[in-house]
């Protein structure tokens, strides 16, 4: 393990908000202007590589990871030592000028490989709540924060959700719906799958053209065919990915360097979706990178999905080492479950 080199995981944060006026209802926090983004993102200190979008939102990948803006509700997932918490605060005076108000919160993260390289408010987990709970307004009064642990001391789910008295969920049988939202962390990747995640030298393209190579290349866009992605690929090496499907989102983040390498999948769904197709995303998945380690953190308000997970991970050679469930007010169920390649007991 290297001292230090470039932090992977992620942070990630998911603001939702509401307003009164239908009209700033239906393009919401859309209408932010790019200064403000930008000014926002300034604060976290990333910036705005590759951009695309839809008729439901946004989509743009960062120095840094990524961020979605739809009409109500924003995700920023970033990672090396930005300042994510930053943003909480012009995030909800922005949204305020536009006429919405915050009703939810939620923060997670894995365990950091170099975590004394980390800036305040992100050295410890408590000071991260601290600050959190401290830009955040009394009305998010139903506020939980916990580290959920694995079998691995170098996996460990960190969660803190708030939300006001509208958001707090029960759940029910027959809603009409019911979203997942899926992080998967992945460390040790195969050595020769990585390497198709560094650039050529002076290969003669840009950042776009060369992600568009990786997607291609590494299966990537196979994970998904029906979606539109908007892809990046660093210099000499990193890539970064957003999949666009009507209102969903998928992301990807590879940092492929030896010693500390590390890629992240994520993708919202339905409970409702053919369970089927899960399974196949999960090994797509694993199959582009081939992580030693590996951990699959499902948020839902019914508890489904996560069952589909080993089922669908085991048989390319990773065992289920750990799985801890918690419960979340306005978030649901966070069922945390960690992996290892069997050959590693
Ligand atoms: C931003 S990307 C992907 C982010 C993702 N969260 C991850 O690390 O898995 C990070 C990778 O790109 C490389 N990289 C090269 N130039 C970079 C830059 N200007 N900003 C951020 N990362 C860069 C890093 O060394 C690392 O391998």
């Amino acid at each position: 393990m290297a001292e230090s080199g470039f932090e992977g995981f992620e942070k990630r944060l998911e603001l939702h908000f509401f307003g009164d006026d239908p009209v700033i209802h239906d393009m919401g926090l859309r209408l932010l202007d790019f200064d403000s983004l930008q000014e926002v993102l300034d604060a976290v200190q990333c910036t705005v590589v590759s951009a695309v979008g839809n008729q439901y939102f946004d989509a743009y990948v960062l120095s840094e990871s990524s961020l979605f803006v739809y009409p109500t509700k924003i995700i920023i997932k970033t990672c090396g030592t930005t300042q994510l918490l930053k943003s909480v605060r012009p995030l909800i005076n922005y949204a305020h000028d536009l006429g919405l108000t915050i009703c939810s919160c939620r923060y997670t993260r894995g365990n950091f490989i170099f975590p004394k390289s980390q800036p305040f408010p992100h050295t410890s987990f408590k000071e991260e709540i601290i600050y959190l709970e401290d830009k955040l307004p009394i009305t998010l009064c139903y506020r939980k924060a916990t580290v959920m642990p694995s079998k691995m001391t170098s996996h460990a789910w960190h969660v803190f959700t708030a939300c006001d008295q509208t958001q707090v969920v029960t759940p029910l049988p027959n809603m009409p719906d019911i979203a997942f939202t899926m992080e998967i962390c992945m460390t040790d990747l195969d050595r020769v799958l990585a390497r198709k995640f560094f650039r050529r030298p002076n290969d003669g393209k840009n950042g776009d053209t060369a992600g568009k190579e990786m997607t291609d290349l590494t299966g990537i866009g196979d994970i998904n065919p029906g979606a539109i992605i908007c892809d990046f690929a660093f210099d000499p090496c990193g890539y970064s990915m957003n999949g666009i499907d009507g209102d969903r989102y998928s992301t990807i983040h590879v940092t492929p360097e030896d010693g500390y390498s590390y890629a992240s999948y994520e993708c919202v769904g339905s409970v409702y979706d053919d369970q089927d197709d899960i399974v196949q995303m999960l090994k797509k998945v694993v199959q582009v990178f081939r992580p030693a380690t590996m951990s699959v953190s499902t948020t839902c308000a019914s508890h489904e999905v996560w069952t589909r997970v080993a089922h669908a991970i085991e048989p390319l050679g990773l065992k289920c080492r750990s799985c801890i469930m918690d419960e979340f007010p306005s978030a649901g169920t966070v069922v945390f479950q960690t992996f290892t390649a069997a050959r590693r007991k």
